[in-house]
């Protein structure tokens, strides 16, 4: 396939300037791109002007070496490979789709190809044409973004293409993160071609480097399964009737269909905005009556309008992915001070070499005390995983936060629909903290409330919303889908639910459209309005609001694989045998007078015992049993684990190891 589709580039950036010549210089108009009309948002002090500079200069900018990639060329105008209907729904992973977008990577054969992409956007578009009831002489307009991944240029390149074969208008955006792709179907402003009828972010999350893959969204929020089953199916059919004419004409179509806009400023100045407005809450005619009455009063309340985070220091941590913009577009216009951000510039390379022989020592050392697996070594993110469930990017932030002696952290996955933040003492708001803070938020604004999580939720976090702070916690499914639809679900029906959270880090408020965004403009909204009402202390607004969260003593995760090829699954599919993993346990489980089995639960097997609990669940996506085990102490743990083992050890398709090692401590 390498051989086939492929060739090596020596050099990325000439590989990237090369692919931006051949598709783009000689088809853009300039004049059709729209300029920065309200550049609010200009360099600030010591940073770049995010908005002005494109992935690639950034990351010449902040690094300078060669490095050696494998590239995916393009296939324009020659057949394409035929494929088969499976191999495009094999792309699809839950709401969103996934692939290698490039090679090299030993096993994992590219599946996210220029015309499989090409296809997939064009189908999008025919898609949105059906649910819009528009006809085909409608002249629709799709947003395109991109984290930082090496493959988005190509990516959003190809897509370009399939979008305008339709005879819809593209809005290419460039680096830009999943919220504001969403927000760009609501936002009304015709000097950036606002609001969009459809909107593409192009990324994979967390993933290591060599993947890519999309995100949709209407005005309605993200597409669910069925539109992604729907679309993977009409692409696999309009790849296929591919041609080396059609192809040409797709490329023409885009030469005149695509226009160029800086919407992550519009984008970042409204979040300015929005914390502006929460941390005065005063309206126009209350501004005049200060005027009136006391010109110095006034004066002051505008001071603390325009920068209602003035004297807070906050650090950010992008992880190199496309969250670098909040630094110095959405904090320091605010007046925070963020100095000791890092890992900022986008940058989707893989790790080739440390830095330093000493970074190399601490980071293994690291690993070793934590006994985390050294994951830079697997082909991720130059500095950490830009993923804030991971172990070592939240030590970094932490780290940072305490070097710098910050009032907060904050840290973004790859594509900014994820967050987790760090107080001044280094103390981690990340999975049911990061919930019991945005709950404490939220339900002081909307009493009783509820509360929807994920599945691997904490029996602490129930006490916590319940008692504490009398809102109604419904854990429902791990997938941040499930839960913000969830969320919509209980107020179609009736039951008021202002909050939908993953311990992921997804979060969305209903007065945010259920926009997958709102957790840490929450925590700003929340430092602004205390500083606003004259509380000092930094962060410490935010730690007191969860001080009664009760922590378990132990809390660990073992991801079960399930070996597709065992002969023990006589043929069947993982989730079935992953299925029947389950009956067993629960069947076991209700002979046990030691277990109790959760009388309410969506999702795989959660049992009560020795002070703790467990959860055993099919993984949303891959062919593995995740289990959760949160215990007073470790001997509790181990009590529960060996509970497990003894009912899944007879299933020989499943690879026990790691809870065996656990419950051997
Ligand atoms: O079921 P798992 O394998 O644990 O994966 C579950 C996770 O999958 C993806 O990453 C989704 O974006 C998350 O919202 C979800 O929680």
């Amino acid at each position: 396939m390498a051989v086939m589709m492929g060739k090596i580039v020596q050099n990325l950036p000439s590989a990237y300037s090369c692919q931006q010549n051949r598709q783009f210089c000689t088809l853009y108009q300039r004049d059709r791109c729209v300029q920065y009309k309200h550049n609010l948002l200009l360099f600030q002090g010591r940073k770049l002007p995010w908005t002005r500079i494109s992935t690639m200069q950034l990351r010449n900018v902040s690094n300078n070496k060669q490095r050696v990639v494998y590239c995916n060329a393009a296939l324009s105008t020659t057949a394409v490979p035929s494929l088969e209907k499976v191999d495009f729904l094999k792309l699809q992973n839950g709401s969103d789709i996934r692939g290698v977008a490039v090679d090299g990577v030993a096993g994992e054969p590219l599946n996210l190809t220029e015309p499989v992409t090409q296809a997939i956007a064009a189908a999008f578009a025919a898609w949105l044409l059906d649910k819009k009831k528009a006809d085909s002489s409608t002249r629709l307009k799709i947003s395109i973004g991109h984290d930082s991944r090496i493959s988005a240029q190509k990516l959003q390149d190809a897509a370009s293409r399939g979008i305008a074969s339709v005879g819809f208008d593209v809005v290419q955006y460039g680096l830009a993160s999943t919220p504001a792709m969403f927000n760009s179907t609501l936002t009304k402003n015709e000097d950036f071609l606002c609001p969009v009828d459809g909107a593409i972010m192009i990324t994979a999350s967390h993933l290591p480097y060599n993947r890519n893959g999309f995100k949709f969204f209407t005005n309605e929020g993200g597409l669910g399964k069925p539109d992604i089953k729907d679309i993977l199916e009409r692409a696999a059919n309009i790849y296929n009737g591919f041609t080396p004419e059609s192809l040409e004409e797709a490329e023409r179509k885009a030469s005149s269909s695509i226009t160029k806009v800086d919407y992550m400023a519009i984008y970042a100045s409204n979040l300015v905005t929005a914390v502006r407005k929460a941390s005065g809450n005063i309206g126009i005619c209350e501004d005049y009556f200060f005027f009136l009455f006391s010109h110095a009063y006034f004066l002051t309340w505008i001071w603390i309008t325009e920068k209602p985070l003035e004297g807070f220091h906050i650090v950010v941590d992008a992880g190199n992915g496309a969250g670098g913009f909040f630094a110095g577009n959405v904090l320091e216009p605010l007046g925070a001070i963020t100095t000791g951000s890092q890992f900022l510039e986008p940058d989707g390379n893989k790790v080739t070499e440390w830095k330093t022989n000493l970074s190399k020592f601490l980071y293994l050392t690291n690993c070793y005390l934590s006994k985390s697996k050294p994951d830079q070594f697997s082909g991720l993110f130059p500095n950490h995983i830009p993923n804030p469930e991971d172990k070592a990017a939240m030590k970094a932030i932490t780290q940072a936060v305490l070097d710098n002696k910050a009032d907060l952290g904050i840290i973004f996955d790859t594509d900014v629909d994820r967050s987790a933040a760090v107080d001044s003492t280094g103390r981690e708001f990340n999975r049911n903290r990061l919930i019991a803070l945005m709950s404490a938020i939220v339900l002081e604004e909307h009493p009783g409330t509820t509360i929807v999580t994920d599945s691997v939720t904490s029996d602490g976090l129930t006490i916590f919303i319940e008692k504490k702070l009398g809102g109604k916690h419904h854990r429902f499914k791990r997938g941040y889908k499930n839960v913000i639809d969830e969320g919509i679900r209980l107020n179609s029906v009736g039951e008021e639910s202002h909050l939908a959270i993953e311990t992921s880090g997804h979060g969305a408020l209903k007065e945010n459209h259920w926009l997958d965004d709102g957790a840490y403009l929450m925590l700003l909204n929340k430092l602004a309005s205390a500083r606003a009402s004259g509380q000092t202390g930094g962060s410490k607004v935010l730690t007191d609001l969860v001080e009664e969260l009760q922590e378990p003593g132990v809390a660990v995760e073992l991801r079960l694989k399930i070996d597709q090829n065992h002969a023990d699954l006589k043929g069947g599919s993982f989730q079935d045998y992953g299925n029947a993993v389950l009956k067993h346990l629960t069947n076991k489980i209700e002979s046990d007078p030691k277990l109790e089995k959760a009388p309410v639960n969506h999702e795989g097997v959660r049992v009560s015992g020795y002070g703790g609990w467990f959860l055993l669940r099919l993984s949303l996506h891959d062919p593995v049993l995740p289990l959760n085990i949160e215990a007073p102490s470790n001997e509790d743990a181990i009590k529960l684990g060996l509970a497990v083992v003894a009912a899944v050890n007879e299933f020989s398709a499943l690879d026990i190891s790691a809870l065996t090692k656990f419950v051997q401590k």
